[in-house]
């Protein structure tokens, strides 16, 4: 019999919570906002990807946004770094966010004054030509965060005279405008991932990407083209090779690898096996649908069928049956 408290609670909405980098006004911010599922839930604002990341592994959150590469700065190296050392999570959405930055300062600030800058080590990266041209002698206070760094001229935490955050701040905070437009590149993006506890990949959609975490074995020749060759002997296009320190002794990396298509890819899962055969440690971050739903092309010789076929034909000939001639 169920009683009425069970009722209620087999009624009662389920309340997920969000990790983001904050406060409020983060790109991080507007990339969770892509996520319909996180509507109406409790966003959670931490100060940096590791409260992120630990806030899901801890079951603080049911998961969290981080920003993983852009297209100016290349990938995050913080980010990269946490999820091949973090265990227990999946990446299970990839989210766009279009980037572009202001310089504010306190009210009444000017441009010509500014000398030390406070902003987010990825942002000034994105910035940095801009910075060299306007203010060549500026020096930089590294911020936790794009609206942390704003944040810092206002509540006296930061010596510096300006800030870079994104143009939404000044709906804000009263903030100086000094400058707009200050990245290096118009058409800037940055990727940012949704990471979730392990779960089951969601199911394929065809527009599909899977990220891993692949260490070389033991110094020898060739070693990389052999990890990459589990990738083109399989008809599977790369859309990211970054190498990362392991951070054990100098010259020893890891690789963050995203491929195109679905671990229920014939090819995909074929690969991953062979990866699993030659590499002394893989990680599987996740397989997870593209943010711009690009459908994923591969030679017809690669479709699962044809892998399915030579299963079957293999199988065959284990247990004797006669061949068929076409
Ligand atoms: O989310 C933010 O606003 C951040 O501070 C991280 C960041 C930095 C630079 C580009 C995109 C995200």
């Amino acid at each position: 019999m169920t009683s009425e408290v069970d009722a209620v609670e087999a009624s009662a909405p389920v309340r997920r919570t969000y990790s983001y980098l904050g406060p409020a006004g983060t790109f991080t911010e507007a990339a969770l906002a892509q996520v319909p599922e996180a509507r109406g839930h409790e966003w959670r604002s931490v100060r940096n990807v590791g409260e992120a990341l630990a806030d899901v592994v801890e079951g603080r959150s049911d998961a969290a946004m981080i920003a993983i590469e852009n297209s100016v700065d290349g990938g995050v190296s913080t980010a990269q770094d946490a999820l091949a050392t973090v265990p227990g999570l999946r990446i299970v959405g990839e989210y766009l966010v279009p980037v572009e930055f202001v310089l504010v300062g306190r009210p009444g600030a000017r441009l010509e004054d500014v000398s030390l800058i406070a902003a987010h080590p990825v942002a000034y990266a994105q910035c940095l030509q801009w910075l060299t041209a306007s203010l060549p002698a500026h020096a930089h206070v590294p911020a936790a965060s794009n609206v942390a760094s704003a944040m810092s001229l206002l509540d006296g935490s930061s010596d510096a005279d300006a800030a870079i955050a994104p143009p939404g701040i000044l709906e804000h905070h009263e903030l100086e405008l000094l400058a707009s437009n200050i990245g290096d590149n118009p058409h800037a993006v940055t990727r940012f991932v949704l990471v979730s506890r392990t779960v089951p990949p969601p199911p394929p959609t065809g527009a599909d990407k899977t990220s891993l975490i692949v260490e070389l074995p033991d110094d020898h020749p060739g070693a990389l083209l052999e990890m990459l060759e589990q990738f083109a002997t399989r008809g599977i296009n790369l859309s990211l090779l970054a190498s990362r320190p392991i951070g054990d002794e100098l010259g020893r990396y890891r690789f963050v690898v995203d491929a195109d298509g679905h671990l229920e890819d014939e090819r995909m899962a074929d690969a991953l096996m062979g990866l699993r055969r030659f590499s002394p440690r893989v990680t599987f971050l996740g397989s997870y649908p593209r943010a711009d739903r690009a459908v994923v092309r591969y030679p017809e010789r690669y479709a699962d069928d044809v892998f399915v076929e030579a299963r079957d034909w293999l199988r065959g000939l284990i247990s004797g049956e006669p061949e068929l001639q076409d």
